[in-house]
């Protein structure tokens, strides 16, 4: 059976340590995400979106149990009957930080959390932050869907992990820079194709210091096929999918009832 599901992908500039400013530009952006004539289902936004990466102080602006953020999304999803995958942000949870989404439903209810399992060395995440160790998994509109972040979609294993538990949509919120556009867009097609599965993905646009991010948000859909693709910008990226397209991708080519796990860990 059909059913049609209405993203919408905020794809913003991040204020490197300065969450007051992210909390201002996040409340406009969710307010034009809304405003339009066809309201999304579901909203997502970037990665690290209330600090960015500034590690070196990122035990003293990250947001401790992520109070202020939950406030702020089960307010906005309750009040505008939407879903929630909140981007991600710098959390303190007792004497860590994490790089963690909370994701609501059209009641305000917060119904999962996923913190980032891979840490990105090259960002020196591993030196500052708490790598997660749990699966991110949530039901919108009754479809199964799972979070990563970033760097996590570089391990084919945790999409697939989540593809066998049910999964159809995948969120990804990310802080993805120059010069990999290349891997971005490869890896989010490839993860799509071979879990046969939507993926949608929020980058950060704009520039930090010498990095330059290239935003690039995208939608694939479980064939491969790009159903939208943001460029450099910051926008809010529209579209619409139609869960129905994994069912019917998958009894096409039943990779599911082909694998052969027994045979994949042999020399
Ligand atoms: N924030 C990140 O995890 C960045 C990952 C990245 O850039 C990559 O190439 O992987």
């Amino acid at each position: 059976m059909s059913k049609k599901l209405r993203l919408a992908i905020i794809q913003m500039d991040v204020h490197v340590g300065n969450p007051e400013s992210n909390f201002v530009s996040l409340e406009r952006k969710l307010e034009e995400a809304v405003g339009v004539a066809h309201k999304p289902d579901v909203i997502l936004f970037p990665e690290m979106w209330n600090t960015g990466y500034a590690l070196s102080e990122i035990r003293q602006l990250s947001d401790p149990e992520g109070k202020r953020t939950k406030e702020l999304l089960s307010g906005f999803s309750k009040r505008h009957s939407v879903y929630i995958v909140g981007g991600s942000i710098a959390e303190l949870r007792g004497n860590e930080v994490f790089n963690t989404i909370y994701a609501f439903d059209r009641n305000g209810e917060q119904i999962s959390d996923y913190s980032k399992m891979h840490l990105f060395r090259l960002m020196d995440e591993e030196k500052y932050l708490t790598a997660g160790d749990k699966h991110g998994n949530l039901t919108i509109d009754g479809e199964q869907a799972g979070m990563m972040i970033c760097y996590d979609i570089r391990f084919p294993e945790l999409a697939r992990g989540l593809a066998l538990g049910g999964v159809k949509l995948l969120f990804v919120p990310a802080q993805w820079p120059n010069p990999r556009l290349h891997h971005w867009r490869t890896l989010l097609m490839a993860r799509a194709i071979e879990n046969q599965m939507f993926v949608i993905a929020c980058n950060r646009m704009g520039q930090s210091g010498d990095t330059t991010f290239f935003g690039h948000s995208m939608v694939v859909d479980p064939w491969g096929e790009i159903v939208a693709e943001a460029g450099e910008e910051e926008t809010i990226l529209h579209a619409e999918i139609d869960m129905a397209l994994v069912d019917s991708v998958r009894a096409k080519i039943p990779i599911f009832e082909d694998r052969r796990p027994a045979l994949y860990s042999k020399n």
